[in-house]
């Protein structure tokens, strides 16, 4: 890899079935290397869309967004884990966001009713300048479809059954969509936004831990990802394509064959939006180690291993995310 260049395989989904193999060899190399691809022509997929729902929440005053502030910040409100979150003065990670989910069937039975993962979505009231709640329900569905496929190209490029990988995310995935907004610094940054090599960071280095993430970034600067000598690049914006990259639950299925890499947002002294779609398993999905194991029958022992709890426990006490820390346990832990 060159000093400042990645050059990060694109996946042409409007070929994903005329070019079938061409681009299951391709989504697999880029998991097997860098970790990140470039994924064009979703079909349908309004980014212009995207930034006006950004636009139109974001430039809401704070007493508008307490509506849907979640109870760690805003006491009179229910919700937990979806809905708003402000910037953090002090924190490193300078970011207000909101996060909605797909809501299952109210009163399901089969959900335990303290299982916070799926709490209903709080919706922000409208004023009918943006269809904000519509407009997202459906960019999510297409981002969910979109994030099967890449999946179903990566199975046919490790040569095993297409649809291996739709059964954990077919029934009730925990998946956040999740808009952000950083503002820019205002006066000194805190210490802990200086990285090593000298520059400000508004989202320090980290791996996602979800499973796959899909990022819409518009046209902003500021993503570095992390080569495998430790050196930080710049992705280079690309209009009209999302960028993917996977998270520490795929990763670790896969062995490590496939990459979680590490990535940061550098300041760019602008107000700054980007959408992730954080594509998660089911509560119950069976996130086990030895994933091809299971896949082909052959290999190191693969067991099963449900997500709900594994992630719970990376995000409370391993990562200890501060918004995640004051999240209740939801079962007594497995021995
Ligand atoms: O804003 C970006 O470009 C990336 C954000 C990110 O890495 C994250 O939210 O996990
Ligand atoms: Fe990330």
């Amino acid at each position: 890899m060159g000093s400042n260049a990645l050059d990060l395989p694109i996946i042409d989904m409007a070929k994903a079935y005329s070019n079938r193999e061409e681009m299951a060899k391709k989504v697999v190399h880029g998991l097997e290397n860098s970790g990140f691809l470039f994924i064009d022509n979703v079909d349908k997929l309004d980014y212009d869309g995207l930034y006006k729902a950004c636009k139109w929440f974001f430039d809401k005053p704070i007493e508008y967004k307490r509506t849907v502030m979640r109870n760690f910040w805003n006491p009179e409100n229910k919700n937990i884990y979806r809905g708003y979150f402000p910037v953090n003065e002090g924190e490193p990670s300078r970011k207000e966001g909101f996060e909605f989910a797909r809501d299952i069937k109210e009163n399901d039975p089969t959900v335990a009713s303290n299982n916070w993962f799926y709490e209903k979505s709080p919706w922000p009231e409208e004023d009918g300048a943006f269809p904000f709640k519509s407009f997202l329900q459906g960019t999510y569905e297409i981002l969910h479809n979109t994030a099967l496929e890449i999946l179903r190209l990566a199975a046919i490029g490790l040569k095993i059954e297409e649809n291996s990988f739709d059964e954990i995310f077919a029934y009730r995935p925990c998946t956040t969509f999740r808009l952000m907004h950083y503002p820019p610094w205002e006066g000194e940054p805190p210490k802990s936004a200086y990285t090593d090599d000298g520059k400000v960071v508004i989202t320090p280095a980290h791996t996602d831990t979800n499973f796959l993430t899909l990022l819409t970034r518009f046209n902003y600067g500021g993503l570095e990802v992390q080569t495998d000598s430790g050196e930080w690049i710049e992705v280079d914006p690309r209009p009209g394509s999302l960028v993917m990259n996977i998270g520490d639950t795929f990763s670790r299925m896969m062995g490590g064959r496939f990459k979680a890499t590490r990535h940061r947002v550098i300041d760019i002294q602008e107000d700054r939006y980007a959408v992730p779609f954080f594509f998660t398993p089911s509560y119950d999905g069976d996130i086990g180690i030895n994933f091809m194991t299971k896949a082909t029958g052959l290999g190191p022992e693969h067991k099963v291993e449900r997500y709900g709890p594994w992630v719970l426990d990376v995000i409370k006490y391993q990562k200890k995310y501060f918004e995640y820390r004051v999240l209740p346990d939801i079962e007594p832990k497995e021995h």
